[in-house]
């Protein structure tokens, strides 16, 4: 696993090609910058019987801790994991923080709650619950919000469970209604005391069926981030909840918007926030095996097929519709490249495009009797790009890109993944990243005769599609 991280120097953008099997070297641009802050150093784990077949080599950020190996010579991350729920105000966080409380799942969970103002309502409606555990722990951080004020608090209590850690599995943090998740999964990401002690396990976003339109839709003076709009774009699974307040064609609607802003996330539709705990914890949302899964969607999503109630997972992108060129993951199209982003050409057959908010009369009860919802687009500023392209990639070329692009856009690239096929190499190569901070290791080997496709899923604000498509291909080796 690589990881590295930018802003520490402002020079040493990361570079992909540290991770090369048996030739794991210095990202080449952070050993020119000779920055002391960002000094990577190459690990090359154990090959263990009964391990993978493959050697993994390391470069690791000196924040990240070398992972344990254990008596039977698995490599594994004994960090603590944590789940951040997040969601706009009312979507259902705390319903579900107290069906997650209530469910036997075998975790036993330290939550942390972030509630704005003096007087912590959600406490009173988590904490005091008769069905709380003795050793779960609810913690509150009150005076202000998680993602801007509470910050160094959050640190500080993650210290403080760290040293009581024999008595939970999971930490899970429920955030404001109105916080932005990006600095909270930054601080998970780059704070070195919390990286080595913590494993962010992932993002879950709760989406108000009713509401969440016109949240998205809201207009925000520049500079001001739109809360639920970062909430669904930082997302690693979303849960598409109060379905009992939307009819059948406004629910279709919205989880093709979601998915528009949103491609890598799962998403799956409850009433009262009624889903397994298993799509909750245990999400991997940054864990790199389980990138390449959600990029090429080739394995099956172990909990895809266990949680409850009356929903239909979009998980398998799009596959239910019937627009042959929509949303999904390249391996069920042809095209070189496709995209989600907004104004994408392929998506929309209207002439112009035109949006849900509430003063424009368009709304979701117009008639989509034709099921033709998706159809139309929104002008959400935030969307995902796909981008799939066969052949080999020169790593030089890739490193290049890459660093420019993290260079000039990191702030509007919320979350990349992607699997690449390097030219001269056996295995595929794995990346994840958000913003500036990203990793990659060697993923599975490529068969005999299998054909080299890289696939690359982007989210984030005003994406350009043609240039990001340009930028892979220029790659090409
Ligand atoms: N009709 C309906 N109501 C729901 C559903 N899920 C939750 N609610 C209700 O919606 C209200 C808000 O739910 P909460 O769980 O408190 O939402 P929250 O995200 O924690 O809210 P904030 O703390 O304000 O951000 C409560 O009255 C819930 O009982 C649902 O599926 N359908």
């Amino acid at each position: 696993m690589m990881l590295a991280h930018a802003s520490d120097c402002r020079l040493a953008q990361p570079s992909l090609n540290s991770s090369r099997p048996g030739q794991a070297r210095l990202c080449k641009c952070l050993a020119d910058a000779g920055c002391a802050h960002t000094r990577l150093r190459a690990v090359r784990k154990q090959r263990s019987s009964g391990c993978s077949r493959r050697q993994k080599t390391a470069v690791l950020a000196s924040s990240v801790p070398q992972d344990v190996i254990d008596v039977e010579g698995t490599l594994v991350d004994d960090r603590i994991p944590v789940t951040i729920i997040t969601g706009f105000l009312g979507s259902g966080k705390t319903t579900l923080l107290n069906a997650l409380l209530k469910q036997e799942h075998g975790r036993r969970i330290a939550v942390i709650e972030n509630e704005f103002g003096e007087i912590d309502i959600d406490s009173e409606l988590v904490a005091h619950q008769d069905f709380l555990e003795d050793d779960q722990q609810i913690m509150m951080l009150n005076n202000g919000c998680l993602c801007c004020t509470v910050k160094d608090d959050l640190i500080r209590m993650l210290g403080e469970l760290v040293e009581r850690r024999a008595t939970f599995d999971h930490v899970v943090i429920e955030t404001t209604g109105l916080a932005d998740p990006a600095p909270i999964i930054q601080t998970f990401r780059s704070i070195q005391y919390v990286a080595q002690n913590y494993a962010l396990d992932g993002v879950l976003t709760l989406v108000d069926a009713k509401h969440i339109g016109q949240h998205l839709d809201e207009r925000k003076p520049e500079g001001v981030v739109n809360e639920a709009l970062s909430q669904v774009a930082y997302a690693d699974r979303i849960i598409l909840n109060k379905t009992d307040l939307v009819s059948g064609d406004e629910l279709m609607d919205t989880e093709m918007r979601l998915k528009n802003i949103n491609a890598l996330a799962q998403v799956v539709k409850a009433q009262r926030a009624d889903v397994k705990a298993d799509y909750v914890l245990g999400i991997g949302g940054f864990d790199l095996d389980r990138v390449a899964e959600e990029v090429i969607g080739e394995a099956e999503v172990s909990q895809s097929h266990s949680h409850s109630q009356d929903h239909d997972h979009s998980h398998d992108h799009g596959h239910t519709h019937d627009h042959e060129e929509e949303h999904a993951h390249a391996h069920t199209h042809n095209r070189e490249e496709h995209s989600h982003s907004p104004g994408a050409a392929h998506v929309h057959d209207h002439s112009s495009e035109h949006s849900h908010g509430p003063e424009d009369g368009h709304g979701h009860a117009h008639g989509h009797a034709d099921h033709h919802h998706h159809d139309h687009t929104h002008d959400d500023s935030v969307g995902s790009v796909s981008l799939e392209l066969e052949g080999f990639l020169d790593l030089d070329k890739v490193n290049d890109w890459m660093e420019n692009l993290l260079y000039d856009d990191a702030d509007d690239l919320y979350r990349f993944k992607g699997v690449l096929a390097i030219e001269d190499w056996p295995d595929r190569f794995i990346f994840q990243g958000v913003h500036q901070v990203f990793e990659g290791s060697p993923g599975k080997p490529w068969k005999e005769g299998e054909a080299h496709k890289s696939k690359m899923v982007f989210i984030g604000k005003d994406l350009d599609r043609d240039a990001l498509a340009a930028g892979l291909k220029g790659c090409l080796a």
